[in-house]
């Protein structure tokens, strides 16, 4: 078990900065997610960890150890990448044999951990096999066994579940995490599907051209984003824009063209003041329909539209007072999601309803 950390990291490809001054640590037996936009450097700070990009500035530490000048090779890290396909020619047994013969394992070892690897990942009556005759999934579990039999320091993992379809992805993804966790494995896993990252992370990073722009575990993330991009890019939100009227005991007052809100600020550690523009966000599934009005966070309308999907409704409320002012505001529609629906579209001249929600359902952020 070690820590992972990163001071200052800085890479450039040419005049793209792919990461920008990066400190990050990640904690002995983490099981920590890189998660951002598309360019936003997550492969290249995974890589950068492998040894396979060296930075222009900057370092990185496995512990107390400072490996940025080390070989890939020398670091021991287990990888496992979306392209990092198993070789054809060669059994199971081969392919999670061939980094022990690498490193001058005696024989009888070898076989031992082979065995061993294979066992933890449950694989061990397919060590005959070519990997053509196996699923998927079980060839994610043959790569998985790859990189656990080195014993690696960490285990770096690129869209690992990417090639599978969404039932072996679910089964895959609390695999992947029994094995970290039975192992006591530092682990970094970059991947474009928040739920994969929800589910089964410790915490995780958003980054955003370079940089993280918040860390924490899938709660505090996805309950209390500190900036738009994060509350954008992480489940889906109705963002309001808003003026900011007063703020008392750690609560935010906003005024908005759909109502007065109360809220908590985004990032506690930068409290919106009197006057600022700022962004509510507040996610579909916070809202709750009602009949009567409150004083605070309810927005009279109508559902305009509505999606009965069993469980949950997606339905979409169009504020009494959009139109102009709070249409260019984004607050022209709200989503609300309902569980265990009672609510349905209703006619223009139905009955108003309420769009209430709680305090601390309503995130504050700098506009
Ligand atoms: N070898 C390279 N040469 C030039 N530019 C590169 C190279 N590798 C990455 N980049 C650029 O650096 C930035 C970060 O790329 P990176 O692959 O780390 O992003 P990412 O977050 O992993 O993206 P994706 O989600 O699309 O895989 C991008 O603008 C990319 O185009």
């Amino acid at each position: 078990m070690v820590s992972i950390r990163t001071s200052n990291l800085t890479k450039r490809f040419g005049t793209v900065v792919a990461l920008y001054q990066l400190d990050l640590e990640i904690k002995p037996g983490e099981l920590f997610f890189l998660l951002g936009p598309s360019g936003c450097g997550k492969t290249t700070l995974l890589r950068s960890l492998a040894g396979f990009v060296m930075p222009d500035a900057g370092n990185i530490f496995f512990g107390d150890d400072d490996v940025t000048r080390l070989e890939p090779h020398k670091r021991n890290t287990g990888m496992m990448f979306q392209s990092y396909a198993l070789w054809p020619h060669m059994t199971v047994a081969e392919n999670v044999a061939f980094g022990l013969g690498e490193r001058r394992v005696p024989k009888a070892e070898i076989k031992r951990r082979v065995a061993e690897a294979l066992e933890s990942v449950r694989m061990a009556e397919y060590a005959g096999r070519s990997p053509n005759q196996l699923s998927g999934g079980q060839q994610q579990r043959v790569a998985l066994a790859r990189a656990l039999v080195i014993r690696p320091r960490c285990l770096l993992l690129d869209e690992p579940l990417s090639n599978l379809d969404a039932k072996l992805r679910l089964e895959m993804r609390s695999e992947i995490r029994r094995v970290c966790k039975e192992f006591n494995l530092t682990t970094v896993y970059v991947t474009h599907d928040q739920k994969e990252a929800l589910s089964i992370s410790d915490r995780m990073a958003v980054l955003e051209a370079g940089k993280i722009l918040q860390i924490g575990t899938p709660r505090e993330i996805y309950k209390r984003p500190a900036w738009k991009t994060v509350a954008n890019f992480i489940g889906e939100t109705n963002f309001i824009a808003g003026t900011v009227a007063g703020v008392e005991n750690g609560r935010v007052f906003v005024t908005t063209p759909v109502g007065r809100f109360e809220g908590v600020p985004g990032n506690p550690e930068k409290m919106p003041a009197p006057g600022w523009l700022v962004t509510l966000s507040i996610r579909p599934e916070c809202w709750r329909l009602e009949h009567g009005p409150r004083e605070v966070n309810s927005v009279p309308g109508r559902i305009g539209g509505s999606v009965y999907l069993g469980e949950v409704a997606q339905h979409d409320f169009v504020p009494s007072r959009s139109g102009g002012e709070a249409e260019k505001d984004g607050a022209g529609t709200l989503k609300i999601l309902e569980t265990n629906p009672r609510f349905t579209a209703q006619p223009a001249d139905g009955p108003e309803l309420h769009a209430a929600v709680d305090a601390g359902d309503v995130v504050v952020l700098e506009a």
